[in-house]
């Protein structure tokens, strides 16, 4: 399997379990990365043979501003199955860290990766 990366994306949305905390956009940073067989693109050099990184990154970030979640897991969850769906990746892994919010660590989050079914 081939795979595209994207490390430390820095987004911003509004997102906690208390409601306090999902009234002000708070950075989160992603690790992603998406499933695909690039054979063609290698072969073609044509980005419409692949998937097109920054269009996963505008879409990404426009997805988190017009939604707000409690967990750092339905937010996972949420960008897996859209990577999946919209741009046909055959799997996506996804790390969702928030940075600030727990003093005494550097971050903390998930990670979940998940398949084309
Ligand atoms: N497993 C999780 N635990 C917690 C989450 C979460 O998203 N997943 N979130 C919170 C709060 O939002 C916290 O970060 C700030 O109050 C607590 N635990």
């Amino acid at each position: 399997m081939d795979t595209i990366f994207l490390s430390e994306v820095k987004v911003q949305t509004k997102l906690g379990v208390p409601e306090w905390e999902r009234m002000t956009q708070q950075t989160i940073i992603l690790d992603i990365e998406i499933g695909y067989d690039l054979s063609k693109a290698c072969q073609s050099d044509h980005v419409n043979d692949t998937i097109d990184y920054g269009a996963v990154v505008s879409r990404v970030r426009e997805t988190l501003q017009e939604n707000s979640f409690q967990l750092v897991e339905k937010l996972a969850e949420h960008l897996c199955q859209l990577i999946l769906k919209e741009f046909n990746a055959l799997n996506v892994k996804i790390k969702v860290a928030k940075p600030t919010i727990l003093p005494g660590l550097k971050a903390l989050g998930v990670v979940i990766e998940r398949k084309l079914s």
